[in-house]
């Protein structure tokens, strides 16, 4: 199992963000999280990511609770999780290169964090080629990253969660900034990266109809709690339009 949480619940302060999540993913699922601004969505992916312990209930990653991990060994669970956040958290003026190979700096002790900033080997440079022709952008390895255009940059950052060797992937509004042709380039290589590498993918997405189209898995948040868990061939339009329009209303 990737991920299971049981009664998950988080508050901040007295905002209570999330509240009661039960649910399973499997090993190399692809699940969408969708529901409207404000439901839950970043949080949910934080507390899966390990970047925050929950204040209620339990996360379990990859059979491991992080809240009982020592600082080394959360540190070995989290190089397993590769996250691309919203804005993409990309270097921009360095070469992309230096971009893809920042996914692999988690593992690395201080001397070699050194020595790979000044000098790859020639063995890091092939493989951080290799993932940038793998995400579709391999003659960009030694442009400067703010120089590529915003779907470009996507690519890179996919390409450094790559060098990861990640389990999970954990991607937050990845296609919010980019035109529609763009966000359903980028959601269909997320996609098949996963299958092809087993990697288990969890994106929250505003965009429904992409997340129909493309994701066998629909997790719908609202206020925080879940409003349904479903495969995506039994998910019915009216169940997606009560989860905008309940919010809505509220
Ligand atoms: N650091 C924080 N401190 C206090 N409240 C927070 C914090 N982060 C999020 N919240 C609140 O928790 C709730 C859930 O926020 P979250 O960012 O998880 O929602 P979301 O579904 O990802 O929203 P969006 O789609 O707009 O990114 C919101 O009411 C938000 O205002």
């Amino acid at each position: 199992m990737s991920v299971h949480l049981k009664q998950l619940g988080h508050r901040y302060g007295e905002h209570r963000a999330l509240h009661d999540i039960s649910l399973d993913i499997k090993a190399g699922e692809q699940v969408a999280l969708i529901g409207p601004s404000g439901c839950g969505k970043t949080t949910l992916l934080r507390l899966i990511g390990t970047q925050m312990i929950p204040t209620e209930g339990s996360v379990e990653v990859l059979s491991q609770h992080p809240a009982e991990l020592n600082t080394h060994t959360l540190r070995q669970l989290r190089h397993q999780i590769a996250t691309i956040p919203q804005h993409l958290g990309l270097v921009p003026n360095v070469r992309v290169i230096r971009n893809v190979l920042n996914g692999g700096l988690g593992k690395l002790g201080l001397m070699d964090t050194v020595r790979q900033s000044l000098t790859p080997s020639r063995q890091e440079r092939q493989m951080a080629h290799e993932l940038l022709d793998r995400a579709g952008i391999g003659e960009k390895l030694y442009d400067r990253t703010d120089s590529l255009s915003g779907g470009q940059q996507q690519r890179v950052a996919v390409a450094r969660a790559l060098y990861q060797k990640p389990s999970i992937i954990l991607a937050d509004e990845p296609v919010s900034a980019v035109d529609p042709m763009r966000a359903r380039d980028m959601i269909r290589l997320l996609i098949d990266l996963s299958k092809q590498e087993e990697i288990t993918l969890i994106v929250s997405i505003h965009n429904l109809e992409l997340a129909r189209e493309f994701f066998p898995r629909l997790i719908g948040l609202r206020a925080g709690q879940l409003a349904f868990d479903s495969a995506v061939s039994e998910l019915s339009d009216e169940q997606c339009r009560a989860l905008y329009q309940l919010d809505h209303d509220a």
